[in-house]
């Protein structure tokens, strides 16, 4: 079949330049991340060590997100190493201060230099109980103060087996994004089966997975969609990060396990710095 005017200019493009202008524009709206989650781990020492060690990269946008008793002193370390890298918080509280025993406010993440703050993650689903309502709460309580909200959705395994993922997602990305049409956020999908198991989703499933739920973001936030970083967590590695880092719609990873290592986890920076440069 004869090429359109239109594909014959987009395929000239492409041929030129690598990709077309459309793909340019979406390819440089949207920040690619590699952000770790320490979880319940390290101490002040090994913290120390982490920073000597630790290279990153200025291609990427890299946060380390370690427990709360860690935030100041590794923003000093981060400081002190001179390395580009953002802080963030693993939880916050949904008010702005009061008789909250054990809680840490979004102020107070501000105060010790905080920029983003992971919320809704599985564990606290599972383990505090924590519902979209509550994950609402805590993404205008993060919203409103600058902060930007690493969000977490993410089906089990017997919602995966019984069908339901699509269903399940769409009602965590509605529940949390209730009354919010900024794009000023972060998805991470970290399908449970995945986390912390050595079973991570193929990057096929990923790229599927994570095309679906740009499409929900579009219904709720409209063309905004299309800016928004989208990350895969789930036994994240050096070894699989570059098939991650070649899916259009996966933007970046939250990785757990293998960001407790310097090595490991600059190795899965380096990777999606390099795809970036490639871009
Ligand atoms: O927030 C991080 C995720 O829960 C992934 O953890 P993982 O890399 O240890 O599987």
């Amino acid at each position: 079949m004869e090429q359109s005017i239109e594909s014959y200019i987009k395929n000239l493009v492409r041929e030129t330049l690598g990709h077309t202008l459309g793909e340019l524009q979406v390819q440089s709206d949207r920040r690619i991340y590699v952000i770790a989650n320490w979880k319940m781990n390290k101490s002040l020492t090994e913290t120390a060590e982490f920073f000597q060690e630790f290279k990153s990269s200025n291609d990427v946008s890299v946060v380390v997100c370690p427990p709360t008793q860690l935030l100041y002193p590794t923003q000093l370390f981060i400081k002190q190493s001179g390395k580009p890298v953002d802080l963030g918080g693993q939880n916050v509280h949904w008010a702005d201060k009061g008789a909250y025993t054990g809680e840490t406010s979004i102020s107070m993440l501000k105060d010790v230099g905080c920029e983003y703050v992971i919320i809704g993650h599985s564990e606290r689903r599972q383990y505090a109980h924590e519902d979209d309502v509550l994950v609402n709460k805590k993404v205008k309580q993060a919203i409103k103060a600058g902060l930007i909200p690493i969000i977490c959705i993410g089906e089990t395994l017997e919602e995966k087996n019984s069908m339901r993922t699509e269903q399940v997602l769409s009602t965590q990305l509605f529940g949390a994004l209730k009354e919010i049409d900024s794009g000023d956020f972060i998805i991470a999908y970290e399908p449970v089966w995945a986390i912390g198991t050595g079973q991570s989703a193929t990057a096929d499933l990923a790229q599927q997975t994570h095309s679906y739920i740009r499409s929900v973001l579009k219904q709720i936030v409209g063309e905004k969609a299309e800016n928004i970083s989208i990350l895969y967590g789930g036994s994240a590695n050096e070894s699989n990060a570059a098939e991650y880092s070649s899916m259009t719609d996966i933007d970046g990873v939250l990785v757990g396990g293998a960001s407790l290592k310097a090595q490991s986890f600059d190795g899965i920076i380096k990777v999606f710095a390099k795809g970036e440069q490639n871009s």
